[in-house]
């Protein structure tokens, strides 16, 4: 190991303890959602998202992962006292700070009108900061897209290309955690390839990732931990080399089903 490399992960490990020396970077305590029927859709979840790591969440349809996801920026508004990002309550966090901070990519990605750096240059101008260009180049670059696509419309883009550009906007808010929900569904197996190798990478600069995969492979592909979620109640937490280990009923028959 050279010098840098050395001083990079002394950085990277001193990222993963904050101040209270909690290695968590979102804890999750009690979150419980009823509808208003009483039926409930996610019940007591407790969960400590590991910093600096990508947590993968799997799990039946209609299980709540989505709900849990949205729960964690606010997406959907948890009861205060059960979400704490860096031991802070995130209801008491102002809502555009938290969704910068933790961002979000969706399964389909949503373009604003306008081209791809417009795009892009979008979250630094709410808070009055216009990118560079080569600020810009550098984040489609990142996201793995070539600089040329800077002037395209939007519009004009495949949903895989459209993806990457979504990432690229996101990651311009530099955020600490970042939130997908089957990010790479409708994407082609190179395009999904890309996503992940992103990913990794931004784990290797100490982002802390929360992923709901369909994709079992992909979870062990990337993952570090799984949570497995069925009906509502996280079932299983294993390192996402241990998923054979899952003992719960329900969950050997879904990871069964879906390997
Ligand atoms: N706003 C809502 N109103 C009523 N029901 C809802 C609402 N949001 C979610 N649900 C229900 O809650 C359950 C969990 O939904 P959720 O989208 O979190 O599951 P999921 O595990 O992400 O499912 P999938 O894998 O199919 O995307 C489902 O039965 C869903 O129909």
């Amino acid at each position: 190991m050279d010098n840098f490399e050395a001083g990079a992960r002394e950085h990277l490990l001193s990222l993963n303890v904050d101040e209270n020396g909690s290695e968590s970077k979102i804890e999750v305590k009690g979150l419980t959602r009823c509808l208003d029927k009483g039926v409930s859709i996610l019940q007591n979840v407790s969960l400590d998202i590991p910093r600096g790591k990508i947590m993968g969440i799997i799990g039946p349809s209609g299980s709540g992962k989505s709900t849990l996801l949205r729960a964690l920026n606010r997406l959907w508004e948890p009861p205060s006292g059960t979400v704490f990002l860096d031991g802070k309550d995130i209801t008491g966090i102002d809502v555009l700070e938290l969704r910068r901070k933790v961002g979000m990519l969706f399964q389909l990605p949503v373009l604003f009108e306008g081209t791809v750096a417009d795009n892009v240059r979008y979250g630094p101008q709410l808070k009055g900061k216009k990118l560079r260009d080569e600020e810009v180049y550098k984040l489609l670059t990142f996201a793995d897209l070539d600089p040329s696509f800077f002037n395209k419309p939007g519009s004009e883009l495949s949903v895989g290309q459209a993806q990457r550009v979504a990432l690229a906007r996101t990651l311009a808010n530099e955020p600490e955690v970042l939130l997908l929900d089957e990010p790479t569904s409708a994407l082609d197996p190179i395009s999904t390839q890309n996503i992940e190798d992103v990913l990794v990478k931004l784990k290797s600069s100490g982002m802390t990732i929360v992923m709901v995969s369909h994709s079992i492979k992909q979870i062990q592909r990337i993952a570090d931990v799984v949570c497995l979620l069925v009906g509502g109640e996280i079932v299983e937490v294993l390192n996402s080399n241990q998923l054979s280990e899952a003992k719960h009923p329900m969950a050997t028959r879904f990871l069964e089903l879906s390997s």
